[in-house]
């Protein structure tokens, strides 16, 4: 095996923020399957078979090649599959203990609104074009009792400076066009972070940003979610992606988990030949992201921000 790792390239194995891996179990997911309609008559077992645990604190990823199932295993955890009756979904998805499978719509707009937030490739599919991104954020934010109007805008700056806007009253005043594509999936972050979930799920967040700006908003995002000790699931194909972030990672293929373990190990001495092959198809896990956060962390500060 030819690939070229280095341990700063890498996860590590505990996570950053000193959350024992090893405490109950955040999310459990168990004998997954999902089918799913694709017309009238046709369906497709888009999952059939996944076993996954996520503790808290940790970061989790899961890699695979297009269509291996990541996404919809992503949106089974956050209760965001398609809407239709043909949908059938068997095993078991627990939050803390709790079975999520089976539960009505309210327990899952529960979980959404305040265990976990999703954030996707696209930002303007999610933003609201006709709001200024400070108010979003600000509607997005968790708050107990009565606040001041300065409490209310210091909060929302804090989340966005987490999420890597380093001038947050500006950029609060914008509306989403006006904002650059690194800048619009901070924004999402910050969304994200400003319900405090215990879980971020985030489904190729980056894809769509080139390899700078990819590597800065991932810095930002691991520093925030250990800041605020969140779990965070990323799914992703790009293997350096979730080599750079990701205490342990599963392996997806036609909608199975065929590998698992702590990243380092699964990526320099994979046992199934599936994870074999995805790793010859990468040319080095240094680049193009993994060996950029140092630089793009230092890159990022001296000119305020993707
Ligand atoms: N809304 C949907 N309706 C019907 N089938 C779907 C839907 N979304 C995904 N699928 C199918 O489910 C299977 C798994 O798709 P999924 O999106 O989870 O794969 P993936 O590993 O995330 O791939 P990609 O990286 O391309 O997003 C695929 O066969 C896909 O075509």
């Amino acid at each position: 095996m030819s690939v070229e790792l280095s341990d700063s390239t890498l996860g590590g194995g505990s996570p950053a923020n000193g959350v024992a891996p090893s405490g109950g179990a955040l999310v459990e997911v168990k004998g997954l399957a999902v089918r799913l309609p694709t017309g009238p008559k046709d369906s497709v077992q888009a999952v059939r078979s996944v076993n996954l645990t996520i503790r808290p604190g940790e970061r989790v990823g899961i890699v695979g090649e297009s269509g291996s199932g990541k996404s919809i295993t992503g949106r089974t955890i956050a209760g965001l599959l398609p809407e239709s009756k043909r949908v059938q979904v068997a095993g078991s998805v627990t939050f803390r203990g709790k079975e999520m499978i089976g539960a009505p719509a309210k327990e899952w707009r529960d979980i959404r609104s305040r265990r976990v937030s999703m954030i996707f490739q696209d930002p303007l599919s999610f933003l609201n074009p006709t709001m200024r991104v400070g108010r979003q954020v600000q509607e997005a934010c968790r708050r107990e009792g009565s606040a001041s109007r300065q409490e209310i805008r210091d909060e929302v700056y804090s989340f966005m400076e987490l999420a890597g806007l380093a001038q947050p009253a500006e950029v609060a005043r914008k509306f989403p066009f006006e904002l650059s594509g690194g800048m619009r999936q901070r924004v999402l972050i910050a969304i994200a972070l400003a319900k405090r979930p215990e879980l971020i799920i985030a489904d190729e967040p980056t894809t769509a940003l080139d390899v700078t700006v990819q590597a800065r908003v991932l810095a930002s995002l691991k520093r925030s979610v250990d800041e605020l000790g969140m779990s965070l699931l990323m799914i992703s194909h790009d293997l350096a992606v979730v080599a750079g972030l990701c205490d342990r990672v599963y392996v997806m293929c036609d909608g199975a988990v065929v590998e698992e373990g702590d990243t380092h190990s699964v990526f320099t001495e994979p046992k199934e030949a599936y994870t074999q092959g995805l790793l010859r198809s990468v040319r080095s896990l240094s680049s193009p992201t993994g060996e950029l956060y140092a630089d793009s962390e230092r890159q990022s500060s001296s000119r305020g921000g993707a």
